[in-house]
């Protein structure tokens, strides 16, 4: 059937989308990856630094998303502790499937791989980063997605889920449009980008583990983490 993109829904697109590019980590903190220290604590700290400031910039995005601020308080909360990670996964993705050579994919996956994470989840973790990059995101599909994964209504203790759902559903059913029409070659392609939030559900397990052997090994977390993931 002929897919056309409505006025509403590309008014709604262009909101995400502006809010996706306006909130970024700073260069200057971006910049950091390259300085030249690469021991598993500097690591560690640069990461930490990175996710701190990432989760800055996805709650500032997170506010910009239509109706989000009109949720119960509570829930806007549950819905950002229970998204964040995923969202993090899905930014640092982009950083590694960006095709500008930044300099930042090689020292972002080098930090990674030496900071203190065990090897059971560099593979979970890379495989997913290979699987966003072969997807090639436009960046309307990548800020449609990170919208998407925010207002996952299943969230623990998210009490009005129904008012969540009322957000999410119109940000999948722009996002299916655009899809066909981004990809009429391949009309599968948005049930593959709905199938990246599923393997991004498996990482959350995952990283509640490295969590917890990074603070058996006394690694200390900002404020701000220790706030979004319930530690320490
Ligand atoms: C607390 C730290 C150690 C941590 O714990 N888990 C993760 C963790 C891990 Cl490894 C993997 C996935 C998710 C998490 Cl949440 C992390 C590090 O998290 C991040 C690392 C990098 C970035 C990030 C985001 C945007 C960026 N742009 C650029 C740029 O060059 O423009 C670099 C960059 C880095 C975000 C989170």
């Amino acid at each position: 059937e002929k897919v056309e993109i409505t006025k509403a829904q590309r008014a709604l697109m262009k909101v995400i989308v502006d809010a996706y590019n306006r909130h970024k980590i700073p260069q200057d903190v971006a910049k950091k990856l390259l300085q030249d220290q690469y021991s598993a604590e500097e690591n560690f700290l640069l990461l930490t630094e990175m996710a701190t400031s990432q989760v800055q910039v996805l709650v500032e995005f997170t506010k910009n998303i239509p109706g989000f601020l009109s949720l119960n308080h509570e829930d806007q909360i549950a819905l950002l502790k229970g998204s964040a990670v995923e969202a993090m996964f899905l930014r640092s993705a982009q950083v590694f499937s960006q095709k500008m050579p930044n300099g930042h994919t090689e020292v972002l996956e080098e930090r990674i791989r030496k900071s203190g994470i065990s090897e059971e989840f560099m593979t979970p973790m890379f495989n997913f980063y290979k699987s966003i990059g072969e997807l090639h995101m436009i960046e309307e599909e990548q800020a449609l997605l990170t919208a998407i994964t925010i207002l996952t209504p299943d969230r623990p203790f998210v009490k009005d889920q129904q008012a969540v759902e009322r957000l999410q559903e119109p940000m999948l059913e722009v996002l299916r449009k655009l899809c066909v029409l981004q990809h009429p070659q391949e009309p599968q392609y948005f049930a593959r980008l709905l199938g990246r939030l599923t393997e991004l559900r498996t990482l959350n397990h995952y990283h509640a583990e490295m969590l917890t052997s990074w603070r058996m090994n006394d690694h200390k977390f900002t404020p701000l983490l220790c706030e979004i993931w319930d530690v320490q």
